[in-house]
């Protein structure tokens, strides 16, 4: 075929990176809820709201070891003046003290007992000094604030989750917390994956010159792992129409289809072809350095995303259109001050890799697309929008890796 160019394209060319994420995630279906155990569902994407069924704390408690008492009988305490208070009994965490602390009284309470009738503040073991076994010293006063109120955290009743949120593991933790012990959650995505290549080879086998060992689909495969998807292995075809074809045939049952490598200009690169003139296309190219050959697409009903076989443009494309898209979850960005210069392209937004130190980022170096070590040893990626740069000293959005 005569590849397209921007002079004649059928389909959106040099599109940018948020219309690319928008055009991935308006192709993939809504999921559908299922209901899990708590503790297989991280990762999942919450799909209801969630009441806590609970109140926690369950009961008013003390936050320290120490002892119970009246705040007004301590406050004269001190190292020099220690305040003398009886002890009258012992509250602890599931034995609370059955009766009613009084004045000038105080009962020996763990962090987590409930704090008994009578008392309302707490003093922490390390400021008391015992005088015999039923009497003690305040060196300080004890303080109200180290009462845990009951539902001072979230009260039975209250909405403490909100549907679509991203089930990390303090989330998950937080869940039962609030007395829930099966979940609602979205099903997981069907991501089918395939890397293409006539030189990419499994790892293991021996490498002839010019060969590649396939990074990318291991790669790709435990992003997509780590996004909450259920991934299809595909495997690898080599560079023609038909194995792609025969390929993409064990898709069945997958939301979408993911793919490295054969989307840019070459003779050889099968994939775009087999979208263009066979297939469909939404948006061919985008608009950043590295992945700007990414293409997106359909193949007989089923969602291609096509991503650039350069190892560190496909991981870049993942982190900031792929996994957005899928997971629904927005690039989280920040800002740091640049140690170093970033260049800035004209009509495209650069990825740069970035190294952090002593809170600043500063240049990589090698910043090619086939530079492997630098998927690993760099912490962030740095954005320089169209147009930008960056001077050494300014501040500058970065995606954590
Ligand atoms: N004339 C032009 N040539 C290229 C352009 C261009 O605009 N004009 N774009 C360049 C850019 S940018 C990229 S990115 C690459 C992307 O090319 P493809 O998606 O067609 O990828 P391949 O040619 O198949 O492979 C590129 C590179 O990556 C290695 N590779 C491929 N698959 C894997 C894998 N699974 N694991 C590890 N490494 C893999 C492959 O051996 C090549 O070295 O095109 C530029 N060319
Ligand atoms: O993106 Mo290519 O992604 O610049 O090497």
């Amino acid at each position: 075929m005569s590849v397209p160019t921007s002079a004649n394209p059928s389909f959106p060319m040099h599109v940018s990176v948020a219309e690319a994420r928008e055009m991935l995630a308006a192709l993939l279906p809504e999921l559908e809820t299922e209901t899990v155990p708590v503790a297989q569902a991280l990762g999942r994407t919450l799909a209801a709201d969630l009441e806590a069924l609970v109140s926690h704390p369950s009961a008013t408690e003390s936050a320290l070891d120490g002892i119970a008492a009246r705040e007004a009988d301590t406050l004269s305490a001190s190292a020099e003046t220690p305040v003398r208070l009886k002890i009258v009994g012992e509250s602890r965490a599931g034995m609370p003290f059955d009766g009613e602390v009084g004045a000038g009284e105080c009962v020996r309470i763990y962090t987590g007992a409930p704090l008994p009738p009578g008392a309302d503040a707490i003093c922490p073991v390390e400021e008391l000094a015992d005088d015999g076994p039923e009497h003690v010293h305040l060196l300080r006063p004890a303080f109200p604030a180290d009462v845990r109120p009951e539902g001072g955290d979230f009260r039975a009743g209250e909405t403490v989750m909100r549907a679509g949120l991203r089930l990390s593991a303090p989330r998950v933790a937080l869940a039962v917390a609030l007395g829930h012990a099966r979940l609602p959650v979205r099903r997981k995505l069907r991501v089918a994956l395939l890397s293409t290549g006539d030189e990419v080879i499994e790892p293991g086998l021996p490498l002839q010159a010019g060969q590649v060992y396939d990074s990318n689909r291991v790669g790709l495969s435990a992003m997509l792992g780590e996004s909450g998807c259920e991934v299809i292995e595909l495997g690898h075809a080599p560079d023609s129409p038909a194995s792609l074809q025969a390929a993409i045939a064990g898709a069945g049952g997958a939301d979408v289809l993911l793919t490295s490598g054969g989307v840019s200009m070459g003779k050889y690169d099968f994939m775009r072809d087999l979208l263009i003139e066979r297939g469909r296309v939404s948006f061919w190219k985008v608009r950043m350095r590295p992945g700007g050959p990414a293409i997106l697409g359909g193949w007989n009903g089923l969602p291609v995303f096509g991503l650039p076989g350069n190892p560190v443009s496909s991981l870049v494309v993942f982190h900031v259109i792929v996994r957005p898209a899928l997971t629904g979850q927005p690039v989280q960005s920040l800002k740091l001050r640049a140690a170093t210069p970033f260049r800035g392209l004209k009509d495209k937004t650069a990825f740069w890799r970035g190294v952090i130190q002593d809170g600043e980022v500063g240049d990589y170096g090698a910043q090619g697309s086939g530079i492997l070590r630098s998927l690993s040893d760099a912490d962030a990626l740095v954005i320089v929008p169209e147009g930008g740069g960056v001077q050494a000293g300014e501040l500058v959005d970065v995606v954590l890796l």
